[in-house]
């Protein structure tokens, strides 16, 4: 499967979404992802970050949304209407619904349902496997408890991991940070860029701290009621006043010297 003309491996135009028949949820969203990039979507609570990485994974039917209008294109080819389960089987695989895991089941029986979708066979699995537990270190000690039991950092890390081993071409996240201890939140960063780095995966991630966007992404796109309203690497945004000051804070300048008396 080849990537878009111009390099993007994913390619959002004029996309409007609803629930229910009513809720216009995306009003206009324009994203283009290309191969070997990191792409964070930030923006307010309720402005459409979820809403938009349901639409790539094609899971809006399941809370009642649809696609109103425009186009959503992954390695060159339309997949508005392509099932989930395919979608994952061309690579593009999803982390969303908060870390959801298979609570009932152990942290390996989770990982081995991540791998089952491609049809590889045993020992395909266990190489990868062994990979994840590689990645994840602290999912070894796990691997034979229920997910219900494990700690919230430790379910993020099963349901990413879970989705590696799809061996994804893109990997689409939502809020891998959330209610995660800062310690925790590094950890998963750093597994995510140098999966990045070294093995050229493609990441989409919708990420509430735009601190820790800016970052870790290549370039950031910033939503904003439904719309994509800008996007930039870390020194455009920093540069803009807005993102400043809705985003980040306020901004810290070196404490005037103080004046000597005469
Ligand atoms: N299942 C749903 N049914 C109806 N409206 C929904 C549903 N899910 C989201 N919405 C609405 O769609 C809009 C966009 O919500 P969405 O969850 O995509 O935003 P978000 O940027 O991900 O916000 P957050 O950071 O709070 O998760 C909001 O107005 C929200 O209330």
């Amino acid at each position: 499967m080849t990537s878009d003309r111009d390099g993007s491996l994913l390619r959002v135009e004029a996309l409007e979404a609803v629930y229910g028949g009513a809720v216009q949820a995306l009003s206009g969203v324009d994203l283009v992802v290309r191969e070997g990039e990191i792409v964070a979507l930030v923006g307010a609570n309720g402005a459409g970050k979820t809403t938009l990485l349901r639409a790539i994974s094609n899971l809006l039917p399941a809370t009642r949304g649809q696609i109103r209008a425009g186009r959503i294109a992954y390695a060159g080819r339309d997949v508005s209407r392509t099932r989930t389960d395919a979608l994952v089987r061309a690579g593009l695989v999803g982390v969303l619904e908060g870390r959801h895991c298979f609570r009932a089941l152990t942290v390996e029986e989770n990982l081995i349902a991540g791998g089952l979708g491609r049809g590889s066979g045993r020992a395909d699995l266990r190489a990868d496997l062994e990979w994840v537990y590689a990645l994840f270190p602290r999912l070894t000690e796990k691997r034979r408890l229920p997910a219900g039991l494990i700690s919230g950092g430790e379910q993020q890390m099963t349901a990413i991991g879970r989705a590696l081993m799809g061996r994804p071409r893109l990997l689409v996240l939502d809020e891998p940070s959330m209610g995660l201890a800062p310690k925790v939140t590094a950890e998963i960063y750093r597994v995510l860029v140098d999966l990045n780095r070294e093995r050229g995966l493609t990441l989409l991630i919708a990420e509430q701290s735009v601190t820790l966007a800016l970052r870790h992404a290549h370039r950031s796109v910033v939503l904003e009621n439904g719309l994509s309203v800008l996007e930039g690497g870390a020194e455009t945004l920093r540069a803009r006043d807005d993102i400043q000051r809705f985003y980040l804070g306020p901004r810290v300048t070196a404490p005037a010297r103080e004046r000597q008396p005469a």
